[in-house]
């Protein structure tokens, strides 16, 4: 029996991918297998020593302390794409709020007092302070043209507005999603000085926090409009807040609330809303769980942010999951243990990913504890296991 804890509420559609009769499934348990997590921070959380997977059911991973897990053997995964269609809407809507001022008009008309006749003579007086402006021919910038920074690109393209993009490390796959006509920025700075509107979609990281501060902002459009949803830390708030109050922005609409943008007139926040949506809940809990189970069950790797991609199909044999640095000679010393303790190796495939190697061996004996422990002694092994025999078909 697997147990698996969950930090956050994970739709039971994931949930439901888990078999009662092999996991058990409960926000508190001890000596939790894996844990499935959205957005809460893992960062100050002691870390089980029977920990082995940590699902993230969503994009970013800036709440679990990656590297720390590495050094342990402990995979993270996540869930690539799955909510990216949510965010997209969401930015799709924080555009023309923004440039139709649905917010400030719609409190407008929420404090309007009187009788319908004095309310209706009001609302044809006041109106004219909410005029905006189209999307059509306005240009937006992206900012990362990962999953969600496609979908945006290719949506405000369909719109009718100019979409100049920046990723430098854009995959091929990306690429070939994007709209032919989404021209590529040379950086970030030529992004900012050509664009109307901008959104970011980068994960936050030493490299991404406040990569939107004052000087930036200063060689932006006068009016241009900012989007956040991506993470708070992405843009200096403190920064965008002077511009808005000087004119020099026109609206900052963002997915992080804090006390210094939630009441500004010219902002506009939501509760982290981006993934909120059934659809999308769903996806990433979906999703993750199949990640976590296949590699708890097989040792198979698909979507880990830590781990390399691995998959051996089981062929009969008694598996074995070494996690270890990606160094030499582990291999040669994983086997002499094996065959000092009589193992034979059927199948054997080992892949690395920068720093780190999974190795998935498939022996003919079932392996015992004292093997477990030798091949856990090497050094340069983070972490070993034997799995339950597959169950045959
Ligand atoms: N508001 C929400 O609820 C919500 C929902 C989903 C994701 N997010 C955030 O959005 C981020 C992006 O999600 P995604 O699914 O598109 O991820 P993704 O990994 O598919 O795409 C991220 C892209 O950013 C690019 N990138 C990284 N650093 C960059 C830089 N300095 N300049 C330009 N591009 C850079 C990468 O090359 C990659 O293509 C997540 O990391 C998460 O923080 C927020
Ligand atoms: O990175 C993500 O996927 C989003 O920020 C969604 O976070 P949530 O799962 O807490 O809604």
């Amino acid at each position: 029996m697997y147990k698996i804890q969950t930090l956050n509420n994970i739709s039971v559609a994931g949930l439901n991918r888990l078999p009662r009769e092999q996991f058990e499934v409960a926000s508190e348990l001890s000596h939790p297998d894996a844990i499935l997590v959205r957005s809460a921070k893992m960062h100050d959380l002691p870390v089980p020593a029977s920990l082995k997977a940590i699902g993230r059911a969503g994009a970013g991973v800036n709440n679990i302390p990656v590297p720390a897990m590495t050094e342990r053997g402990i995979a993270v995964f996540n869930a690539p794409g799955a909510n990216a269609n949510a965010v997209k809407e969401l930015v799709l809507a924080g555009m023309l709020l923004a440039a139709r001022n649905i917010a400030q008009g719609w409190q407008f008309a929420r404090e309007l007092e009187g009788d319908d006749a004095a309310i209706g003579k009001a609302v044809e007086a006041g109106k004219k302070q909410f005029v905006g402006f189209e999307l059509p021919g306005r240009t937006l910038g992206v900012i990362g043209l990962g999953a969600i920074g496609v979908l945006v690109a290719n949506a405000a393209r369909a719109l009718g507005m100019k979409v100049i993009g920046f990723d430098p490390s854009i995959t091929v796959r990306s690429a070939w999603k994007l709209e032919a006509d989404v021209e590529r920025a040379l950086s970030i700075d030529d992004l900012v000085s050509r664009s109307d509107f901008m959104s970011f979609h980068v994960p936050l990281t030493d490299k991404t926090r406040h990569m939107i501060n004052a000087e930036r902002i200063q060689s932006m459009r006068d009016g241009a409009v900012l989007l956040n949803f991506s993470r708070d830390g992405i843009i200096d708030d403190d920064a965008a807040v002077t511009a808005l109050d000087a004119g020099k922005l026109y609206a900052y609409v963002c997915d992080f609330p804090s006390n210094l943008l939630k009441t500004h007139p010219r902002v506009v926040t939501l509760p982290h809303l981006g993934a909120s949506t059934c659809e999308a809940e769903e996806n990433c809990a979906v999703m993750v769980a199949d990640q976590v189970r296949a590699y708890l069950e097989d040792g198979n790797v698909s979507n880990s942010v830590n781990f390399p991609e691995i998959h051996l199909p089981r062929n009969g044999g008694h598996r074995m999951v070494v996690v270890n640095r990606n160094v030499p000679n582990m291999l040669g010393q994983i086997s002499t243990d094996l065959a000092e303790d009589g193992l034979n190796i059927i199948d054997m495939l080992n892949r690395s990913r920068d720093d780190l190697a999974v190795t998935l061996i498939d022996i003919d004996k079932p392996c015992q504890e004292q093997t477990v422990q030798r091949i856990a002694g090497i050094d340069g092994v983070l972490s070993v296991r034997c799995l339950p025999d597959a169950v045959q078909a």
